[in-house]
């Protein structure tokens, strides 16, 4: 028999306010008394069992879980990742790469390559921490170590976090309620205040701003995208990020990718805009589903990314004139 079982339900819901929660969204009221948990259960009529959709072991291992959970979140341990290590396996032709790449909390690597050489398939390998077991054989190391399965596979406590190009949401909210959601189960310390921080860096990163009310299902894809961003850098736990091309659909991508290096992420981007690919510390090359080198942003390019930045703000500017139904006629003036 599970050991909660013989807790008190007055101490069991002083010292765990979770497994009220949990009781209560199953339609069960409870109440402090000296009685252990299990006889309460047991004494609880079969149809109100039938009604609360788990069955009495269930019950008592689902709450048995929960305190784990939540005691693991307030100690905080397994949050912080320090280092990822690739380790390369095959290109398409199944020529072995030669490639170890370890990053670390706080970098940003860019992963570039022509259509179809598997820059998505290199995101698929972290975001699964591959272990030999996908098409290219690449593995995947945590702190310098083969990660346990469970954190391969337990899904409330993923280490990698994606965001992909097209993101639709199911659920019909507000975006503070959305936002809210994920607040209350990571169980931050003032919730409300978090919902707004996000919100507010959110739109900070998109040019269209949008109220707390807002459907997330009325959300443009650039509002989407800044939000999504925001509530990977702020709120979720997970120490890497993968992104899949943050488009020029709106979102500020300077702010976007300082934002997520301020959280001490390691932050993988596949992308063609140079103002991310010169931004990022190293880009990996793909060619033929194999990487094909390794590039460190050199002082030139840094150099060159600022001529490049001054450029895409005339660009901006010309986008924003458009925009407002104005006309583009006098000559256009590139920086220098
Ligand atoms: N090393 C590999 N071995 C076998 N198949 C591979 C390998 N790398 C990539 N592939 C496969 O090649 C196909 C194209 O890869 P992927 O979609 O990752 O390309 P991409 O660079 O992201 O393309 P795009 O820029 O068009 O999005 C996929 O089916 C992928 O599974």
């Amino acid at each position: 028999m599970s050991a909660i079982a013989s807790l008190p339900l007055d101490e069991l819901l002083i010292q765990h306010s979770c497994v009220r929660d949990f009781i209560d969204s199953l339609g069960l009221e409870i109440q402090e008394s000296a009685e252990p948990l299990g006889i309460w259960l047991d004494r609880l009529p079969d149809e109100d069992i039938l009604d609360a959709g788990m069955e009495r072991p269930q019950i008592l291992a689902h709450a048995e879980r929960l305190i784990q959970e939540v005691a693991r979140m307030e100690d905080g341990s397994g949050a912080g990742v320090a280092s990822l290590t690739l380790i390369g396996g095959r290109d398409k032709n199944g020529t072995p790469e030669q490639a170890r790449i370890s990053v670390r909390a706080g970098e940003v690597l860019c992963i570039v390559g022509p259509t179809g050489s598997g820059k998505s398939r290199l995101l698929a390998d972290i975001e699964c921490l591959a272990q030999g077991d996908t098409p290219t054989g690449r593995r995947i190391l945590i702190d310098g170590a083969v990660p346990d399965e469970e954190r391969r596979t337990v899904l409330d406590r993923k280490l990698v976090a994606q965001l992909s190009q097209n993101m639709n949401f199911v659920v019909d909210l507000g975006v503070r309620d959305f936002i809210g959601l994920h607040a209350q189960c990571r169980m931050v310390a003032e919730p409300e205040i978090m919902v707004e921080r996000v919100i507010a860096c959110a739109n900070d990163l998109t040019g269209e701003k949008f109220g707390p009310e807002t459907s997330v299902t009325q959300l443009s894809g650039g509002q989407t995208r800044a939000l999504m961003i925001a509530d990977a850098a702020l709120l979720s736990a997970s120490p890497v990020v993968l992104i899949d091309e943050i488009e020029n659909a709106g979102v500020d991508r300077r702010r976007a990718l300082e934002l997520l290096i301020g959280g001490e992420k390691i932050v993988f981007i596949s992308t063609h805009d140079p103002l991310l690919a010169l931004r990022g510390d190293r880009r990996i090359v793909i060619r033929n589903g194999g990487i094909a080198g390794i590039l460190e942003t050199s002082p030139e390019e840094r150099e060159n990314l600022e001529r490049i930045e001054r450029v895409d703000a005339t660009l901006m500017e010309i986008r924003e004139r458009l925009r407002r139904g104005l006309r583009i006629e006098s000559p256009v003036r590139w920086p220098q």
